[in-house]
């Protein structure tokens, strides 16, 4: 790869922006630069960053032009189109919220509201002509795949605005370390298979919420608790993840916590948690 000729000539570079164009996927680009730590490789993925225009995201989003839609492997035959713009948001780590001069308060306010229903876990950043603050934490230097703030968790109240891609949390008492293969399969069938292994008690009563079938999830973020106090983080872009030891214990929950982003998950976490619980209540 061009980049990896470019890095051989070491210590020439600080950083690696990639400015992807308008229409492209993150979730095809981003994995391909989360190299194993060991494959010894100096490239690490610090975070994704999508700068979002004020002015024109709702329409983005909701009149997308046929190029502004997505292609291969997004088929949704359900509503209005998935947008790129859709990608875009549920994969980023943080948003730069621009424009924010041209669109009267109220409309900044639906605009954040409904970038905070795609990613409910990205930092917003409400900026005019990109003019962040700093550049170090803000755009880059995010170590986003390193630690989870307690922003990455950060309660999700709000309805489903937009019915296409959406974050959803599932929350689980702490567990034990011989738990941990059960977290890894149960993550490798919805991130490899797009399968939400059943619980027993999906489908006992008519008023259960429906059991996903038809989702894809693009971002994955989460904190397993385990009961020996000890942490572990949790990272996903698609199907690419991680799970590995925390090195920040200050703000972690007595709890395990898995964020979700992606397409379908439907309008409840109920399947999801049950699926999670009876998943790890199985004999390992
Ligand atoms: N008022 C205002 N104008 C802005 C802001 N940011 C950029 N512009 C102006 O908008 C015009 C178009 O700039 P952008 O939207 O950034 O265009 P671009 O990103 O280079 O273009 P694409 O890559 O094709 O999307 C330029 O004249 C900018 O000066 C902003 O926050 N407020």
């Amino acid at each position: 790869m061009a980049i990896e000729s470019l890095m051989e000539r070491r210590g020439t570079f600080d950083y690696i922006l990639l400015e992807t164009t308008g229409l492209a996927d993150p979730g095809n680009i981003a994995p391909l630069f989360w190299v194993d730590d060991g494959l010894g490789s100096s490239i690490y993925l610090d975070g994704i960053v999508t700068l979002v225009d004020a002015k024109n995201i709702l329409r983005l989003l909701d009149e997308p032009a046929p190029e502004e839609t997505t292609h291969a492997g997004h088929e949704d035959h359900s509503g209005p189109a998935l947008t790129m713009a859709h990608l875009q948001i549920s994969h980023a780590d943080v948003i730069i919220l621009n424009k924010s001069d041209l669109v009267p308060p109220e409309e900044l306010e639906q605009v954040r509201q409904r970038v905070t229903s795609i990613n409910g876990a990205a930092k917003i950043h409400v900026t005019d002509h990109s003019r962040t603050p700093q550049i170090e934490g803000v755009v880059l230097d995010l170590h986003a795949y390193d630690h989870l703030s307690s922003l990455d968790f950060r309660e999700k109240g709000h309805a489903h605005i937009d019915p296409k891609i959406s974050t959803i949390a599932i929350t689980h008492p702490a567990i034990s370390a011989e738990k941990i293969p059960q977290v890894d399969a149960w993550l490798r069938s919805v991130l490899w298979e797009n399968v939400l292994p059943p619980s027993p008690s999906t489908g006992e009563s008519d008023d259960a919420p429906p059991h996903p079938t038809d989702f894809e999830i693009h971002r994955l973020k989460g904190i397993l608790a385990l009961d020996d106090g000890s942490f572990k983080v949790i990272q996903a872009v698609r199907e690419v993840f991680e799970i590995r030891d925390s090195e920040n214990r200050r703000d972690a929950p007595d709890h395990c916590k898995i964020v979700l982003i992606g397409r379908g998950l439907g309008a409840s976490i109920t399947p999801w948690e049950r699926s999670f619980r009876s998943f790890l209540e199985q004999a390992g």
